[in-house]
């Protein structure tokens, strides 16, 4: 059995099952009644976790605003489209200061400053990670050469007052290659384990073969604030 979720028209929620659409609720998003919702649902007779899904989607929106940083070439473009189209290219234009992406999944809307990592632009860093729900800092696992300086690089920005607080997720991009080290070596050799005044968390990733862009979705949306 197949059945999607679409919220597309603010106003309307369908579930499609099988080739039949559906229309569950077609009123006004405020006015709608969750319990007359609730109950036409149960009376198509659907899952109710799709049930309270629908009802959770009409009522609440969630957002957040991510800064991905590290050094060039690392992946963090590679990684933004790889979120927001699947897509993956290894001709890559080196990011010139800054983009901006809004991606919505479900009922989640991500605005990315994905931001240009050559010396030149880490200035700018803490000034589009102010504020963030969470920053996002890409090393390239497979450029051992590089990660003495991708650490300094870490370590500087989390000095900025501006920033405390805010949770850091690494990630060790590029496992598609043989040179790629290990996530404990990852952490060893950034010093993730001696920074202690926010949450760290750490995953192993390829944009290239799309590993592990699964789990860095949950952990983004589990760090996403609800918003009505
Ligand atoms: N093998 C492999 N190559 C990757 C992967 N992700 C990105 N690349 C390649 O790494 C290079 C740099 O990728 P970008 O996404 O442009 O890197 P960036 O971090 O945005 O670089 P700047 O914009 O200069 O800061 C490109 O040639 C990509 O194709 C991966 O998972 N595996
Ligand atoms: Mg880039």
């Amino acid at each position: 059995m197949y059945i999607s979720f679409v919220s597309a028209l603010p106003s309307r929620a369908f579930i499609t099952k099988g080739r039949n659409l559906l229309l569950v609720c077609a009123h006004q998003r405020n006015n709608c009644d969750p319990f007359r919702c609730l109950s036409v649902s149960t009376h198509l007779n659907l899952d109710f976790r799709y049930s309270v899904h629908v009802l959770f989607s009409l009522f609440f929106k969630q957002e957040m605003e991510l800064s991905l940083v590290g050094l060039q070439n690392a992946g963090k473009t590679s990684l933004v489209n790889v979120i927001a189209t699947g897509g993956y290219s290894e001709d890559m234009i080196p990011t010139v200061g800054f983009n901006m992406r809004k991606v919505t999944k479900g009922n989640v809307t991500i605005k990315l400053w994905d931001l240009g990592g050559q010396r030149r632009f880490r200035t700018m860093w803490e000034r589009y990670c102010r504020g963030v729900s969470a920053m996002v800092y890409v090393v390239d696992a497979a450029d051992r050469d590089s990660i003495p300086i991708t650490r300094t690089e870490l370590h500087e920005l989390l000095t900025k007052p501006s920033l405390n607080g805010i949770p850091l997720l690494v990630l060790g991009n590029k496992i598609d290659k043989s040179e790629a080290i290990s996530k404990q070596a990852l952490v060893d050799q950034l010093g993730l384990d001696s920074i202690e005044d926010r949450e760290v968390c750490c995953y192993m990733i390829s944009c290239k073969d799309s590993v592990n862009i699964d789990v860095v979705m949950d952990w983004l949306i589990k760090h996403s604030k609800t918003a009505k």
